[in-house]
């Protein structure tokens, strides 16, 4: 079997006394976008920046398409782009200027930095700006420079960290566009910790709470997690809060106005549908009943949860 692109064994950090992430280990293969999810503090910009070359790691290993990232950093850092969460920019440069630097930062040879600009200018959809200085282009355009420097020297592994941050809603649809684009010809990994943000963009997600691997699967795995736990139902005629509690399978109702109620429930039965049965056969007149996804605090709480049980 070929190398994989990233392979992370039991990798741990400390800061001081505290471990900030610990035993990590998992392996890219694929081509395609991969989230790595966590509220903050969980430990995704520890783990990104040393799977970048920015941070030494306590213990544990990081292969970057099959090179150790400490028996030879140099080689490594070539097979990876990074655009980390505060784009290094120089705004007095044009975009092509710019492009041109990172290009001989990266080790791009001479002659190849005019194509290696062209292509990551094409790439990103900033071609027609390439004489405007940094400075005078919209956050969303200084996003694309940040990517197309990210890319300037064909790196097989792209880490993005918190991309959209701080894009308005077109912006943010357009650099979700961007990233799959670049996202066919190489392994991006992205790191945010909200969850439409993966759900929109991302094939697998690896997720970190409390410094461990909680989660690793494809988007179709992660979302058995978002089961939904509750769902709002409206009553024209409702009976009193006890006697909604008392239909099996209902944890807890709370009255959200003198018809509407949000309705929890903790198992794998068709709560919904007894709650339909119920309400047709004592007469509550249910007008409406809609389905709540559970919220990111709520996966994080149950993956988390799960991880401490395993561990
Ligand atoms: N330079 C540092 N010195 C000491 N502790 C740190 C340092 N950087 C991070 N930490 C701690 O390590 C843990 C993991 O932090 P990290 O920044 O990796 O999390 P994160 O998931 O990237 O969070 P965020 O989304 O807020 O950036 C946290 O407890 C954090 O307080």
């Amino acid at each position: 079997m070929e190398n994989p692109v990233v392979k992370v064994e039991h990798l741990s950090h400390r800061y001081s006394v505290q471990w900030a992430i610990r035993d990590i280990n998992f392996e890219i293969y694929e081509k395609g976008i991969l989230g790595l999810l966590g509220s903050n503090g969980a430990g995704k910009s520890t783990t990104m920046n040393i799977m970048c070359g920015v941070l030494n790691q306590t213990e544990g290993e990081v292969y970057i398409n099959g090179i150790n990232f400490r028996e030879d950093p140099i080689a490594a850092k070539m097979n990876i782009g990074f655009l980390p969460q505060k784009p290094p920019l120089y705004t007095d440069l044009t975009v092509e200027e710019y492009l041109a630097y990172c290009a001989d930062l990266r080790s791009v040879a001479p002659k190849k930095i005019r194509s290696s600009v062209d292509y990551a200018m094409e790439k990103c959809g900033i071609t027609h700006f390439r004489k405007r200085l940094l400075k005078h282009l919209s956050g969303g355009y200084q996003q694309r420079v940040g990517i197309a420097q990210a890319i300037i020297h064909n790196p097989k592994f792209v880490v993005l960290d918190e991309p959209t941050n701080g894009l308005d809603p077109n912006q943010i649809l357009e650099i979700r566009e961007l990233i799959k684009e670049i996202a066919t010809d190489r392994s991006v990994l992205l790191s945010t910790h909200i969850l439409s943000e993966v759900q929109a963009t991302c094939d697998h997600i690896k997720m970190i709470e409390e410094g461990q691997l909680v989660f690793a699967g494809t988007m179709d795995e992660f979302n058995n997690y978002i089961q939904p736990n509750s769902f709002v139902v409206v009553l024209k005629n409702p009976p009193r809060m006890t006697e909604l509690e008392h239909v099996p399978g209902v944890s807890r109702v709370e009255a959200i106005n003198s018809k509407s109620f949000r309705v929890w429930f903790d198992t794998d039965d068709d709560v919904t549908a007894r709650m339909v049965h119920e309400s047709v056969s004592r007469g509550w007149e249910l007008s409406e009943v809609s389905v709540e996804r559970s919220s990111l605090d709520e996966v994080f709480a149950r993956l988390s949860g799960k991880s401490k049980r395993e561990s």
